[in-house]
């Protein structure tokens, strides 16, 4: 974007900003992590707006994923189409964009392959290479776009539902930035932790900071999506001690703006670490369907669980979609939980479907809070 364009962006989104954000309606979620009363267990899904919505793949005919993340209507549009979808059947919202767009604001190009996914044409790949990076990042400037699509968004919404905002978290990035697209081993990334292990940690730490001023919204999820790839012990040298600077800075300067913003994390893949990641100041943690429900409540009990029905799920009958439901919240139990799938929708998915498995969510979990 040339320079007068981001300027007319932040004029034309500047009374957006000085206008009071429309009350919430629907405090769910907040009222789980407050331990409030509630009458249902609240639920939103990953990737609930993509592929798999009609209207969805309909209106990214005409235009290229990246350009829907930076154009603040229109990321704003798909934002807001599971929310006009599915009604009051969803407890939150998230905002559309993508993990890669902190990698693209450090200075690499990723664009989206069709069939491959994220791919960048240039990975970093020797150490040398980190002088690529973009020495200060400033967030505003180059990630300004996606503050004015959720500020657009909570204008939008009207307080029907919050808005999560999100990240990728460091590793996640890390492992794509070196692969340079997604892969089966992660085996390039994963030599630079046991072969460069001290510019594994300067590139962690380049990430962190601009997550760090990049993380705002009212609520937030950091998706460590990767982190399943890791050994426990490179889970606490290379993921923990990042992942905890993010939580705890992004509280301090959020709680000192007068907001208490919940953080959700999603180390998907990494079993051994829910206790110790029950002891941070994670509000939530997000759960894969290889974990046995009952067994994760006991491991972190005292935090708010979020998942996690295998996505597969969705592929079975109503009947079939409903017993699991009500296997699943009997695990988890319906206090200190909120609904959702163990990973994203795929975009083969049937959207009504997704309405079965959001009305057993509503239905098993109401009868028990009766
Ligand atoms: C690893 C990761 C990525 N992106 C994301 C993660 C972490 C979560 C996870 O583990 O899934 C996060 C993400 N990506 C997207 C969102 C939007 C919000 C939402 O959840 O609705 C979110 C939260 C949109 C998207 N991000 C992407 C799509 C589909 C792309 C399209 O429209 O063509 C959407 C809706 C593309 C994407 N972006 C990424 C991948 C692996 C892919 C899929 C590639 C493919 O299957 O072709 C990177």
């Amino acid at each position: 974007m040339s320079p007068p364009e981001k300027k007319a962006r932040t004029e034309k989104y500047k009374a957006l900003y000085d206008k009071d954000f429309p009350p919430l309606k629907n405090k769910l979620i907040f009222q789980v992590i407050k331990g409030e009363k509630i009458h249902k267990v609240p639920v939103w899904i990953m990737r609930q707006a993509g592929r798999y919505l009609p209207e969805y793949r309909k209106g990214r005919a005409n235009n290229e994923f990246f350009k829907v993340c930076q154009t603040p209507e229109l990321a704003c549009e798909v934002t807001l189409q599971p929310i006009d979808r599915y009604g009051d059947l969803l407890d939150a919202s998230i905002i559309f964009s993508d993990i890669m767009v902190v990698p693209q604001a450090m200075g690499l190009v990723c664009e989206m392959v069709p069939g491959k996914g994220p791919t960048f044409p240039e990975p970093i790949r020797k150490p040398e290479d980190l002088k690529r990076l973009t020495d200060k990042v400033n967030v505003d400037d180059s990630l300004g776009y996606v503050f004015d699509a959720i500020t657009l968004t909570r204008q939008k919404l009207d307080g029907r539902v919050p808005l999560f905002g999100f990240s990728g978290g460091p590793w996640t990035l890390m492992a794509y930035m070196i692969e340079g697209s997604g892969s089966k081993t992660y085996s390039k990334a994963k030599a630079w932790l046991y072969n460069h292990p001290k510019d594994s940690k300067v590139l962690l730490q380049k990430i962190t900071d601009v997550i760090i001023p990049y993380l705002v919204g009212q609520l937030i999820q950091l998706f460590e999506s990767n982190s399943g790839e890791l050994s426990p012990q490179c889970f606490t040298e290379f993921v923990m001690p990042y992942i905890i600077q993010i939580v705890d800075k992004v509280k301090e300067k959020t709680e000192a703006l007068g907001y208490n913003i919940p953080v959700s994390i999603f180390a998907r893949g990494s079993h051994y670490a829910i206790e110790e990641l029950s002891k941070t100041k994670f509000d939530i943690i997000q759960v894969d369907w290889t974990m046995d429900p009952k067994k994760t409540r006991e491991t972190a009990k005292a935090k708010v669980l979020q998942g996690n029905a295998d996505p597969s799920l969705l592929y079975g009958s109503k009947e079939t979609i409903y017993q699991n439901v009500e296997k699943m919240i009997e695990g988890f139990g319906v206090k200190k939980y909120i609904a959702n799938l163990g990973h994203g929708m795929y975009p083969d998915h049937d959207p009504e479907h997704l309405k079965y498995y959001l009305e057993a969510i509503r239905d098993v979990s109401s009868k028990k809070l009766k």
